[in-house]
């Protein structure tokens, strides 16, 4: 008579194809009869009536013959959800995509999106860029606005990125890594860019572009709702998204429009910067609200997420050696409200980016 510790013994090496776990640790032996020298069994897998389970019934059999087995009789069973996650579930499969776009890589990438085109979305993209290196963070932004790609402009940008062993170094400006669609075009003429082609294009950009290690990828996509930014929204989908907006009422309107399909695609909205917030008089100080007030409060009321910032109006002082039209300097007033709209966005994103 064989004993039935002995064959069970045996059978601990033979593995569940899909968990990658022992078939008996797993609870998988049923039953286990013995008349003789004949075996029955029953055995429960992750996965029934695969190529993989014939596999696994060849093995089994192989196994308790060499246990001295003259026939074995072999039965499958299913086991339960609740078994198959007390062995730790399924393995995920192994992420073969680009390095950036990986759900565990620490790059956390941030849309700055707009409801309608001129709120300032491509100046607060950059200036948040910037302000994030001087807070010590990795930072990359792709300008993906095809209605004008502005980044390289607003930072003084007049270099194109090198390509080094079909590798695209991105262009390095106040220590960001910039990476725009405008570098790619000739003369920056406008483009008609269809989404399936755009798509292609940020891909390449994940997949082509040496970014190095990144806390924080920016993203300045262009305004509105429309099947591009739908489509980026999707090829990212654990992108977070910043919505710019005006404090004009219908700016707002607009802005709502494209914090909803960030609900839609399941895109944390990380807040609202409302831009041209307002006009300081430097003789009194007083605030003059040139573009009406309330708007950024109705939509944050409307999304349920908070105000990252009010930015006044004003231009950066020009700095002749550093010629960037839109970079707000450090020791610039606006430029210190851009700082800590930067420490809000590190606070919320903490749990994602590398201490
Ligand atoms: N706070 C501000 N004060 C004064 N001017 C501003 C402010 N923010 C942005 N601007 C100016 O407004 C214009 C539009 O800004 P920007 O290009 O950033 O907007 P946008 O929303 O990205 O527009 P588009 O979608 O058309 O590219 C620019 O000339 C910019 O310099």
């Amino acid at each position: 008579m064989l004993a039935k510790e002995k064959i069970i013994d045996a059978l601990k090496r033979v593995k569940d194809r899909d968990l990658n776990k022992s078939i008996v640790e797993i609870g998988g032996i049923r039953n286990i009869k013995i008349n003789e020298d004949r075996v029955s069994l029953k055995i429960a897998v992750s996965k029934m009536g695969t190529g993989a389970q014939m596999e696994l019934q060849q093995e089994i059999v192989q196994i308790v013959k060499n246990e001295g087995a003259s026939s074995v009789g072999l039965r499958f069973d299913q086991l339960s959800d609740d078994e198959i996650e007390a062995a730790g579930g399924f393995p995920k499969p192994k992420y073969e995509g680009p390095a950036l776009l990986n759900p565990e890589s620490p790059t956390t990438f941030i849309a700055v999106t707009s409801g309608k085109g001129g709120v300032g979305k491509s100046t607060v993209s950059v200036n948040l860029a910037t302000s994030l290196v001087r807070l010590g963070k990795r930072v990359g932004i792709i300008d993906a606005d095809i209605y004008g790609f502005s980044v390289p402009d607003m930072m003084g940008i007049d270099e194109r990125p090198q390509v080094v062993e079909n590798r695209i170094l991105p262009v390095e400006r106040f220590g960001v890594k910039v990476i725009s669609m405008g570098f790619f075009v000739e003369n920056n003429a406008p483009v008609i860019w269809r989404g399936p082609m755009l798509g292609k294009m940020i891909n390449q950009f994940f997949t082509d572009v040496e970014w190095g290690e990144l806390d924080y990828l920016i993203l300045d996509l262009p305004p509105g709702t429309g099947d591009v930014a739908l489509d980026i929204h999707k090829m990212l989908p654990h992108s977070k998204e910043i919505l710019v907006s005006t404090p004009h009422a219908t700016a707002a309107f607009v802005a709502a429009r494209a914090g909803t399909m960030a609900i839609k695609t399941h895109h944390e909205i990380l807040g609202i910067v409302e831009n041209m917030a307002y006009f300081e008089s430097e003789l009194t100080g007083e605030k003059e609200y040139v573009f009406g007030k309330g708007g950024g409060d109705r939509l944050s009321e409307e999304l349920k997420t908070e105000i990252l910032g009010r930015i006044p109006l004003g231009q950066p002082e020009l700095d002749e050696e550093e010629f960037a039209p839109s970079i707000y300097s450090e020791s610039d007033k606006i430029g210190a409200v851009y700082i800590e709209i930067a420490k809000r966005v590190i606070e919320k994103t903490k749990r994602k980016t590398k201490a």
